[in-house]
């Protein structure tokens, strides 16, 4: 039998090298800083593929990859990696979470260490034959207020040395629960532009994602404490570089840490290196002996487990079910994450519970794979393309999202019945689907307890009126001025003249000002969109 072929692209430890090597199931090269064209001549040879942040996986590259299998990413994040292209080939793509913590955890503190001290710059001054102790007086993190964007993993170990070191810190996490906070002793602001303003330091430990590019732009930086001092260790592209330029020649920002760049490295011409007052390094946060030991022998051993066993550990792309029992289960799954996806565009970013019950037939189910596609639909934006069924329990836990399931033996109006409920606080976010008719159609029958009927797909407009006469007639007419057309409509009212909640799938997105001339009518109350 051909034993299978292991291409190492990047650099990673010796122990991890050994790992997939040892007892010669698997034949393996070690070729790293390898271009693209490179890569793709010689990867059609290979069963899996090692990568740290440097080699970028792209479509061309799995396009030439005939017999790859696993990409194995000794690290967390997998932006170097084409995942949807990975998915679309079948190749399960795995990384490290957790590896790599600590070690980033305290190079973002020693960086903000560094700025409070400007110890680089002293460093270079002494080097350089001087002896200026004037000009490198610092300040002091006892008693200065840190803000932390982003409360995972590494922000939470931030936290614990910042409150060490005598620091009050104030954390910006839109989908961190309020218990977990407490936990960590830190204060949770429900708006970064509310903790800007009170932060002597910022330190950023989220994903990059829509939500989170440029999340410090020029305006937001304009808000901060003036003399602010700023560190990234997380992604390049959350903090918008010009404008951090200019905060930093202005003085609005005193001083500013970079361990992550929006171009890797940053190009020749790169205008933030002539600043005196930023501090770079080349992307170390993982670099540590212990983390890449870490990172190294786990993705050996996740990726000799796929290889020869066939067991999935961390993938970040993959359904944690097998094929068989997939088909079974396969249209509920589609539900749930519709449901997932529904419930996370009407609740509020921070929830304490989230409970997916299981009705009718669908107690017979195997229902973890559903829970979890459920669970993934709701925390898509929390946690971008890191996110997936394997590993969304985890991220729930981080963000202190208690999750419960439940078979109900309750009688109910379906042969099957989903239902998604989502607690903040007091208040709750639910929905109910089932399937339809002898093609099993997917339909969305429960909101918030109002009996609807919507098909699960594109754009839905929810519309709360008054039970009056001519309303259907009025909304149609506004949408079809806009060319809007409506694919389906449904209608729940409380009573005969009372509240009615109306559901439309519509055939494309209405623009904000079609929602507002919808507003403007005296009988709707509110309106809303959500795409699915
Ligand atoms: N510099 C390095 O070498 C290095 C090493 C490891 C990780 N990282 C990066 O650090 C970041 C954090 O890693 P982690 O392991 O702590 O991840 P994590 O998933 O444990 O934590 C990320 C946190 O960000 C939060 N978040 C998501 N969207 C947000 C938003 N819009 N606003 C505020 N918070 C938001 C999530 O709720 C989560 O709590 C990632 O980008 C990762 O790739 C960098
Ligand atoms: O996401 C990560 O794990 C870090 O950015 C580390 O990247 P590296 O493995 O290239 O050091």
């Amino acid at each position: 039998m051909e034993i299978p072929k292991v291409l190492v692209a990047d650099p990673v430890s010796q122990r991890g090298v050994d790992e997939l090597a040892a007892g010669g199931a698997l034949e393996v090269v070690v070729k790293t800083g390898l271009p693209e064209a490179e890569i793709i001549k010689i990867i059609p040879e290979f069963s899996a593929l090692v990568v740290r942040s440097q080699t970028k996986v792209t479509a061309n590259v799995l396009e030439a990859a005939s017999k790859l299998k696993v990409i194995g990413r000794a690290g967390v994040g997998v932006d170097n990696v084409n995942v949807d292209a990975a998915t679309k080939r079948g190749v399960i793509v795995m990384n490290t979470p957790g590896g790599n913590t600590i070690s980033t955890a305290e190079h973002a503190f020693s960086l903000l260490v560094s700025i409070a001290r400007s110890i680089p710059q002293a460093d270079a001054s002494v080097k350089a034959g001087k002896w200026d102790r004037k000009k490198y007086e610092g300040v002091e993190l006892y008693n200065k207020s840190l803000g932390i964007l982003g409360m995972g993993r590494i922000g939470s170990e931030i936290a614990r040395r910042a409150i060490a070191f005598g620091m009050r810190v104030f954390a910006y996490d839109p989908y961190l629960s309020s218990s977990k906070a407490r936990s960590l002793q830190v204060e949770l602001v429900e708006n970064v532009d509310d903790l800007l303003p009170h932060c002597d330091f910022i330190t950023m430990h989220m994903p990059l994602t829509d939500e989170t590019h440029h999340i410090l732009d020029e305006r937001r930086l304009g808000l901060c404490r003036k003399g602010v001092r700023i560190v990234n260790c997380a992604r390049g592209g959350l903090i918008d570089e010009a404008a951090l330029g200019v905060a930093l020649q202005s003085g609005q920002v005193a001083a500013a840490a970079l361990d992550v760049f929006e171009v890797e490295p940053p190009p020749a011409d790169f205008a933030l290196r002539s600043l005196p007052n930023i501090v770079f390094t080349p992307h170390l946060g993982a670099s540590t002996a212990e983390a890449q030991e870490n990172v190294g022998i786990e993705i050996a051993q996740a990726i000799r487990a796929a290889l020869l066993e066939g067991e999935i550990r961390n993938a970040v792309n993959m359904p944690s079910i097998d094929a068989k029992t997939a088909a079974v289960v396969k249209p509920f799954l589609t539900l749930a994450d519709k449901l997932g996806r529904f419930a996370a565009q009407l609740a509020p970013k921070r929830n304490d519970r989230i409970v997916i019950t299981y009705g009718g037939k669908a107690v017979e189910l195997p229902t973890e794979g559903v829970t979890r596609a459920a669970l993934t639909g709701f925390l898509k934006t929390a946690g971008g393309e890191e996110v997936n069924s394997v590993n969304v329990r985890t991220m729930a836990s981080t963000l202190g999202l208690l999750v419960e399931e439940v078979k109900s033996t309750e009688q109910t109006d379906f042969n099957e019945w989903l239902h998604v409920a989502v607690w903040s606080g007091d208040s709750k976010v639910s929905l109910g689907g089932t399937f339809f008719g002898a093609k099993n159609e997917p339909r969305i029958v429960r909101l918030n307890g109002r009996s609807i009927e919507a098909e699960p797909e594109g754009v839905i407009l929810l519309l709360e009126n008054n039970d009056v006469p001519g309303i259907v007639g009025k909304v149609g007419t506004i949408l079809g001025k806009h060319k809007v057309n409506i694919a389906s409509m449904s209608l729940s009212r409380d009573e005969a003249g009372g509240q009615a909640l109306t559901v439309l799938n519509l055939d494309s997105a209405p623009a904000s000002e079609v929602i507002q001339e919808l507003l403007s009518h005296p009988e709707i109350s509110a309106a809303r969109i959500i795409q699915l």
